[in-house]
């Protein structure tokens, strides 16, 4: 590890500021509207306290965790973040490989900056899952589900936070869209449904063509009972913070949630996602799997949502400026802190095994209005 690499957030958040363009860091970082969610998601976890017990032998810590199935080596795991080449050349390429070393799921977004095959080669070991933004067509939406079932990939986390791109206010300032200017496109470009689609092979074809298929601003439950019988893969909804919606996945036999308002991107004045926990979790207790993420930043944080009812939690924004620092190496050392810190939290609370932490670790602070 580098000396110099930062620990804290903010430092991190400024080192990879200070090497990205402003416009592009302006993109990843900044939120929808006048930034609520996106302040609101750090602020809420500090609503909570945790209340640590002694005895236990904390001479060891497990971090593993069972899901469905699967055992992965920590209750973390890497958020679908687009077009990662923006941070750095190698873009998923890297944080694939980064996610591997720690035994942490890699979660490939629609638009990714490499296709979901190439991720696949860079790291076919991983444990890899794929987030898919629903096209606007069928034929392209089964489409890339097939491949992602024959690439290898273990999941599929269907986004439903995206019936449209949120107003942020910062990139319109900036005349900024990566989506404009091409990004993301592998997994489309790369397709044959899509390719079968274009007029011609220009960049300005292509874009056209990208129009018609991304948005899917009807998408609702029925595509979701349509996809529950397309592919025998688990399938997670990503975007879930009501407790009906988290019912009507149970009844379709959906596989599980991701807790989250989209890092504070998309809908403002969101609640947070860990304030939205408590009641899905009374809603529906183990009858699917909950992930939660938006305003990650700490082992803490971690414990907060796993004593809430969290199965596992995502990163987003921390392991993309890892990446920005400095690529691969810059992904694995914020993972290597991140699970650091979270280590050093669960021996500070008397917890040797990371499946043990529930609710009984965890109290709301009272208001000095007693509520
Ligand atoms: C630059 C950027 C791009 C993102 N792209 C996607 C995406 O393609 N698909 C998706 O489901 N979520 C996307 N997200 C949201 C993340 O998956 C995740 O919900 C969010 O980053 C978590 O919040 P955090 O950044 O506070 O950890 C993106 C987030 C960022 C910061
Ligand atoms: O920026 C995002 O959060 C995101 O998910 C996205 C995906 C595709 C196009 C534009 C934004």
């Amino acid at each position: 590890m580098t000396a110099s690499f930062p620990i804290r957030f903010q430092d991190l958040e400024q080192q990879a500021q200070d090497r990205l363009e402003p416009k592009v860091f302006g993109y990843i970082q900044s939120g929808g509207g006048r930034e609520e969610t996106l302040r609101t998601n750090e602020t809420s976890f500090e609503k909570w306290q945790l209340v640590p017990r002694f005895g236990a032998d904390v001479s060891t810590v497990s971090l593993d965790k069972k899901i469905h199935g699967e055992t992965i080596q920590s209750p973390i795991l890497l958020a679908p973040v687009g077009m990662q080449a923006l941070a750095n050349v190698n873009g998923e390429k890297a944080s694939v490989s980064a996610a591997h070393k720690f035994g942490m799921p890699f979660m490939a977004s629609t638009v990714s900056s490499y296709s979901l095959e190439d991720i696949a080669e860079a790291c076919p070991d991983a444990e890899r899952w794929f987030q898919l933004y629903y096209p606007n067509d069928e034929a392209l939406a089964k489409s890339f589900v097939q491949r992602a079932e024959k690439a290898g990939y273990k999941a599929i986390v269907v986004t439903i936070d995206m019936a449209t791109l949120g107003h942020r206010e910062k990139d319109l300032t900036n005349k900024y869209s990566p989506f404009r200017l091409g990004k993301g496109m592998s997994n489309y470009t790369n397709d044959p449904i899509f390719q079968s689609y274009l007029r011609g092979y220009s960049q300005e074809d292509v874009l056209a063509e990208m129009q018609k298929v991304f948005f899917k601003p009807d998408l609702n439950w029925q595509h979701i009972q349509q996809l529950r019988k397309a592919t025998s893969l688990p399938i997670y909804i990503k975007g879930v913070l009501h407790p009906d919606d988290t019912e009507k996945a149970v009844e379709l036999g959906i596989d599980g949630i991701v807790v989250s308002n989209h890092g504070g991107r998309q809908l403002d004045r969101c609640i947070a996602s860990i304030d939205a926990l408590p009641l899905i979790k009374a809603r529906v207790q183990d009858q699917l799997t909950i992930l939660l993420d938006s305003g990650i930043r700490s082992g803490p944080d971690i414990v907060t949502a796993l004593a809430l009812g969290a199965d596992a939690v995502l990163l987003g924004r921390p392991f993309v400026y890892g990446l920005a620092i400095s690529g691969q190496s810059g992904v694995e050392n914020v993972l290597e802190n991140i699970t650091n810190d979270l280590t050093k939290t669960l021996q500070l609370m008397g917890i040797n095994d990371v499946n043990q932490v529930d609710h009984t670790f965890i109290r709301r602070m009272s208001t000095p209005e007693g509520t």
